[in-house]
Parts: structure tokens; C-alpha cells; sequence
């Protein structure tokens, strides 16, 4: 069924490291050779090997529209007549920052970069510039780019392959990151209470998504809030996943909550290598050129990035399709759970809005002590069993996956199917993997 793509992966690992330009492409975790995929429409992947799968990855998240969405396409093929890259000021620049702007309470100033790593080392650096202090405090699971400051205690692929604080991450460096586990009220304030005059900032996922999808227990975020403010800490609402993907506007829109500095990414590229960060006029007014802290970049506000992300945005603005998406997604998971249920599979899900992980444990993990107790030979016969039947889950336990407005209730419904098979031959032959 794979036979093209374990052939492109060893040709691919003879000029590219691992094979792969980000590690949980490798599918390492799953214990099978990645696929390689020539093309994307809608809701649907297409490998070389010729098989269609149903793609519940969205290209870890920014296309809430379906794969190659035609209005976007329209744009961009428009926009690149124009040229590629200036490296001057555009207009399009504007009126995409304006739609930034008019969503997020919090937001009076936007950069773009190019990818979310950049907006998370920048908009650490001027929480640093502004409080002048070293610290950073994270949590634990949480993934916030590969900048070596966020590489400690980190989720995503650094969590997928054990190294949750990467080998080249200075001890110098690494020291000024403080961890505490997600949702654990205590630690934060002992935390606060041993170092809080050295905390230059706090930076969350509002909704943790890069150790699986983990909810923010009830005034957690609130909570967050408060104590920053009375040590005078700037707290960061990372919202590269959650950004537009629940409402017209982030988490901090539904918890009105106002965090210090927010960071976007994926969605606001419409697919295309775009991020962001904002925050108000006082503390973004410390960027150059107008203050002393200082980023750059060649391609940062990208004309043919900023076309696609201004069509994403309206149409999302235009169609409103938030509603929809939850409901299709709670139809999605609450029938699997169903089913896991009747065929006595030990297994928990966490979902928000249109994105969810499902997990071997009987309880919802609340932090990533409680995942890693997932079981991971459950999550690779299910993985597995999904991507034999055409569905493409993301291949590892640390993932979300999403649900986009091209997903039709009949691929829904295939998916809800495949799990009843692949559930009952876990029931009759245990583990198979
Ligand atoms: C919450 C969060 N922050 C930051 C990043 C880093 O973004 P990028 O991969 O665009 O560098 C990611 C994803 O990779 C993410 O999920
Ligand atoms: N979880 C990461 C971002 O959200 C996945 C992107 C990657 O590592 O390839």
C-alpha cells in the first residue's frame, strides 16, 4: 500500500536529515515509514503510492478552510503576478494588521514574521526589553517553536521523541526558563512567590494543543492573568493553533481575558509561512525602529503570505462557519467515544472547537504527567488502523488533530466507522502492534 513512499524516504534520507524537514513527519513514533503526498484538495490527501486519505493533520493547523482552497488560490495566483518578495511596504501589509487589530481587544501593534518560532523568540526578547528582567516561566508540554529558551520541557515532536529539553540548549540559557506543570495552580504561585521579580514573562498555550489537545482548568488562564499583573510580568497568550480557530478572534476573545503580548500563526497564513505578534502601543513600541529591541527579516509580511492570510480571514469573517465546525467535531469524537466505550477501550478525549486527541487512559489528562500515561501501543494500532482504512490522523500521541469546513458529514461518518473495525479487533486480539 506504501511501496512509493518507503522508496522516497530512503531516497529522502540520503540528502535530507532524518528524511524529513520536521521530525514528526518521520512517523518515528508509529514505527512505519512517513507517506509522501503529492497533492491536497478539501478535506483529502493524495500520496504517491495513489491512496486518498481523509487528512485530519490540516497541515498541523492552518488550513481550517480545506487544502487548497480555491478562493486562496485565486488570490495568491493573482498576488504572484506582482512579484514575489520586495522587501519594501505594501498595502495589503495594512489591511491585514488592520483585520488583526479589529479581532484582538489586546492587539493595538502587529510584526509579522515568518513562522511561529520567530514571533515566540521575538516577543520573549521584548518582554525581557520591557521589564528588563531574565525569566521566562512555561509549562510543561506546552511547544512553543524551537527557539532554544522554549526548548525546555518542551511538547510537540520534542515530547514525541523524549527530548522535551533539546541537546544544544545552553544550561546558561535553559536556566532562565522556569517550568511548571500545566494547570497546577500551586506550583505557579510558589513559583512566583521564590522568583517572581526575575519573571520577565509567562507564556501559555490558552488551550494546550502540543501535548494533545489539554483544556485550561476553570479560572486557570484568569488566574494567570492575576498573578502577572501583581508581579508586574508580562503574560504571553501563544495562539498560534487557537487563533481564529474558535471564533473570530483567539481564547483571550472567549475568556475575555487581556494578555500582554499575543502570537499568531498558522490560520493567519491561510497555508502560507506567516506569524505574528502584537501587543499594545507601550510594549510593541520597544521594537525597531521605533525602540531599542530590535527584529528583522528578509521576508517578514511576505505579499503572497499576506494575500492568502487576508482571504482566510475574511472568509472565516464572511461565513462564519465556528458553530459548525464544533458541532461536526463533537459528533466526531462524542460517537468514537461511544464506541470505545461499548468495546471496553480505555480511552479519554480533549477537544476545543474544531481541533481534538484522543488518548488511552480512562481519565482526561489535565497536564503532561497525566498523557505520557497514555498507551502508546493503543495509539499506534489505532493510528495505524485509521491510515490502513485512508484516514490520516497526526502520527504521534503529542498532536492535535483538526477538523476544517471542507470535511463532509459523509467522510465524518467513514471516520466514525473505521474506528468501530479497528476497535473490535483491538477487543478480539488485544494488542496487534
Ligand atoms: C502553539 C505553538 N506555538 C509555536 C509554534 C511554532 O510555530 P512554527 O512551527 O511556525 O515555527 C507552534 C507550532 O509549531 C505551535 O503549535
Ligand atoms: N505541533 C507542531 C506545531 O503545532 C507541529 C509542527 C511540526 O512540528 O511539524
Amino acid at each position: 500500500m506504501f511501496e512509493e513512499s518507503k522508496r522516497l524516504f530512503l531516497e529522502a534520507k540520503k540528502y535530507i536529515v532524518g528524511g524529513v524537514n520536521s521530525p514528526v513527519r518521520a512517523f518515528k513514533s508509529v514505527g512505519i515509514d512517513p507517506i509522501f503526498i503529492k497533492k491536497a484538495k478539501g478535506a483529502y490527501l493524495y500520496s504517491e503510492d495513489s491512496n486518498t486519505f481523509i487528512d485530519y493533520v490540516s497541515s498541523f493547523g492552518p488550513n481550517i478552510l480545506g487544502n487548497a482552497n480555491n478562493t486562496i488560490i485565486n488570490k495568491v495566483k493573482a498576488a504572484l503576478e506582482n512579484g514575489f518578495t520586495y522587501g519594501a511596504c505594501t498595502k495589503a501589509e495594512i489591511e491585514l494588521a488592520k483585520r488583526i487589530v479589529e479581532a484582538f481587544d489586546s492587539i493595538e501593534l502587529t510584526r509579522f514574521v515568518n513562522s511561529g518560532t520567530e514571533a515566540v523568540m521575538s516577543s520573549i526578547r521584548l518582554a525581557r526589553g520591557f521589564t528588563q528582567r531574565e525569566n521566562c516561566l512555561k509549562f510543561i508540554g506546552c511547544y512553543h517553536g524551537h527557539y532554544d529558551g522554549m526548548l525546555v520541557g518542551a511538547g510537540s515532536g520534542a515530547a514525541t521523541f523524549g527530548v522535551p529539553t533539546s541537546k544544544g540548549v545552553i544550561e546558561d540559557i535553559a536556566k532562565h526558563t522556569l517550568l511548571c506543570e500545566y494547570n497546577d495552580f500551586d506550583a505557579v504561585k510558589k513559583i512566583f512567590q521564590d522568583y517572581g521579580h526575575t519573571i520577565a514573562c509567562v507564556i501559555v498555550e490558552p488551550i494546550a494543543a502540543n501535548m494533545g489537545v489539554v483544556l485550561p482548568k476553570p479560572n486557570f488562564l484568569k488566574f494567570l492573568r492575576e498573578i502577572t499583573q501583581q508581579y508586574e510580568s508580562l503574560l504571553i497568550f501563544d495562539e498560534v493553533i487557537t487563533g481564529f480557530r474558535a471564533c473570530y478572534g483567539g481564547v483571550q476573545t472567549l475568556e475575555n481575558i487581556k494578555p500582554d503580548l499575543t502570537i499568531l500563526g498558522k490560520i493567519i497564513g491561510g497555508g502560507f509561512p506567516l506569524a505574528m505578534y502584537g501587543g499594545n502601543r507601550e510594549i510593541m513600541s520597544l521594537i525597531s525602529p521605533e525602540g531599542p529591541v530590535y527584529q528583522a527579516g528578509t521576508l517578514s509580511g511576505n505579499p503572497i503570505a499576506v494575500q492568502a492570510g487576508i482571504a482566510t480571514l475574511d472568509m472565516l469573517k464572511n461565513t462564519n462557519p465556528y458553530e459548525q465546525l464544533k458541532l461536526n467535531t463533537q459528533i466526531l469524537v462524542s460517537r468514537i467515544m461511544g464506541l470505545a466505550r461499548t468495546y471496553d477501550i480505555p480511552m479519554s478525549e480533549n477537544s476545543f472547537a474544531s481541533c481534538f486527541t484522543f488518548f488511552f487512559t480512562e481519565e482526561k489528562p489535565t497536564n503532561y504527567t497525566e498523557v505520557v500515561k497514555s498507551n502508546d501501543r493503543l495509539f499506534k494500532n489505532f493510528f495505524l488502523g485509521m491510515l490502513k482504512r485512508g484516514i490520516y490522523f497526526a502520527p504521534s500521541q503529542f498532536e492535535a488533530n483538526f477538523l476544517s469546513t471542507a470535511h463532509t458529514k459523509n467522510d465524518i461518518e467513514y471516520t466514525i466507522n473505521a474506528a468501530e473495525e479497528i476497535f473490535k479487533e483491538l477487543q478480539n486480539a488485544k494488542f496487534i502492534v
